[in-house]
């Protein structure tokens, strides 16, 4: 049957290689004006380097690219925004130094002359008010002090501002990845008005729900290669992670593994947040799996970092009795060292354990990584390669290759599985679980409600407070939405 829809995008035949790696295998996609494509796949399935082939930040290694009908020879940066396609990068591309507002100029060239200032920052406040209702970031904000959730809500609304470049199709790389439940439906109400209005989007998540829930039709790459391509409504959570490559039947026995009960030994961590009025305070036991809910930018954060500071001993509100690693969830900012190797990347956390002499020892730093590169399955032909060379959900398991293979005894996690694929997920949860059994304890602040069924119990955050510690019995999604947006007494 003949598709009558417009045809935006044709890529036939695309092909990439990084030196060994084949990255695409001869992928063939269509996107069609006026539908949202939900794009799914494994951690270095080649989603992004697609993307990046799509955007023009990479040239392709053979195969066509087609928009509106034209093959596109020279293909490039200028000529992908000159053709209205832009992307929200997974790693977050603002420039810290700079304003919301001078950021949203980066982009629009036009703005310019007496008052581009208060053009840039009405336009882009205008977009956060259009797509995030009751935001609060101001055009003004310096990008380096927002929190990575609304450096990302910036980052979204900048791509969909328009002055005088077109604007037909946007790439949405895990979008949501670091936006609590109600952010993120918010940005996805939005996305459905804006394909709505017969505009294009592609959007990429390991959130399968949220690709289900969202997209018109749904893509599925598994090592370089498009496995399959149908209407969403063919699709169900278990097909989609059977066409990504297993793990279906896993994810039940895991939630039930969730349920079981372990021994529980004496306080390690005593904390209370610095705004907590009452004398509620988060304590934590060796073996125990404690969650950190909430909206986001709730004070989740502040508090694991202020137990980060405190760590061998104790601050002002904060006890702590046993060696700490903090798994970043901002890994561009706080977790990666780019110009260092996946090995050295992993080893940092337990340096006095590599160190021979005065030097390090590049056979011991090689042993744990490629433990770990086993153990956590990091996709890489060799683990002295640069940290960069690896795909983002991949270099997220190195920086829990780290915490998990040094001798800490409580792991802090800063919402860590952004960009994490489900079946690695499920091994990371594995993990826990049974690092957790042997006495290791876990504070998980996350912005994925499933993953909180992971814990033993909960706590809710609620203006830099607080405001509610739920058992796994009492622990519902609505339970914890109710609890975060309740004021704290
Ligand atoms: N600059 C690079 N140098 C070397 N290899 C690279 C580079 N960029 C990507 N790769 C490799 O290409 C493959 C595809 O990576 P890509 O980032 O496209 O995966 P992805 O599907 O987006 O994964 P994720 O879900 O983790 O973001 C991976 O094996 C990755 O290691």
């Amino acid at each position: 049957m003949v598709d009558a829809r417009t045809i935006l995008v044709k890529l036939e035949g695309v092909e990439k290689h990084f030196g060994a790696v084949r990255a695409l295998d001869g992928v063939d996609l269509n996107i069609f004006a006026g539908e949202c494509v939900g794009l799914v796949g494994h951690n270095g399935a080649g989603k992004s380097t697609l993307m990046n082939i799509l955007t023009g930040t990479l040239a392709t290694g053979a195969g066509t690219i087609s928009i509106s009908g034209s093959v596109e020879d020279r293909y490039s940066v200028s000529r992908a925004l000159a053709l209205g396609i832009r992307c929200v990068f997974q790693e977050l591309s603002l420039c810290p130094n700079l304003s919301v507002a001078e950021n949203t100029r980066i982009n629009h060239p036009s703005l310019k002359g007496i008052g581009w200032q208060r053009k840039a920052a009405a336009l882009i406040a205008q977009k956060l008010d259009e797509i995030f209702p009751g935001h609060s970031i101001d055009p003004s904000d310096i990008v380096g002090d927002l929190s990575i959730g609304r450096r990302q809500m910036v980052e979204v609304a900048r791509a969909f501002t328009v002055t005088d470049a077109p604007l037909d199709l946007v790439i949405l790389d895990e979008p949501t990845s670091s936006l609590d439940s109600h952010t993120a439906g918010q940005l996805l109400d939005f996305v459905r008005r804006f394909v709505g209005s017969g505009k294009s989007c592609i959007l990429i998540s390991h959130l399968l729900g949220e690709v289900l829930g969202n997209a018109d039709r749904i893509v599925v790459m598994r090592d370089g290669k498009v496995v399959a391509a149908d209407r969403a409504a063919v699709f169900d959570r278990d097909k989609l992670v059977t066409s990504m490559g297993g793990a279906a039947a896993r994810e039940k026995v895991a939630a039930e593994a969730a349920k079981g009960t372990r021994e529980i030994g004496p306080i390690c961590v005593k904390a209370r947040p610095a705004r907590q009025r009452d004398d509620m305070q988060l304590v934590a036991r060796s073996g125990e799996i404690i969650g950190l809910a909430g909206l986001a930018g709730n004070g989740q954060t502040d508090l694991l970092l202020a137990i980060f500071e405190a760590a061998g001993g104790s601050r002002s509100g904060i006890e702590v009795t046993a060696p700490l690693a903090l798994v970043a969830g901002d890994r561009q900012s706080d977790g990666i060292f780019p110009q260092w190797s996946i090995a050295r990347n992993i080893g940092i956390r337990s340096i006095e354990r590599m160190v021979r002499g005065m030097l390090i020892s590049s056979r011991r730093e090689a042993e744990l990584a490629s433990r770990w590169q086993e153990r956590i399955k990091i996709r890489t032909p060799d683990m002295n390669n640069n940290i960069l060379s690896l795909s983002g959900g991949n270099q997220q398991k190195a920086l829990f290759a780290r915490a998990l293979g040094s001798d800490a005894r409580i792991i802090l996690m800063d919402d860590p599985m952004r960009g994490v694929d489900i079946g690695t997920k499920l091994d990371v949860y594995d993990l826990i679980r049974e690092e957790a059994d042997s006495g290791r304890t876990f504070l998980w602040y996350t912005t994925e409600t499933e993953e909180l069924d992971n814990c033993d119990h909960v706590y809710v955050f609620h203006g830099g407070r607080i405001v509610a510690n739920l058992s796994r019995d009492e622990l519902t999604e609505e339970k914890v939405i109710q609890s975060s947006f309740d004021e704290a007494v």
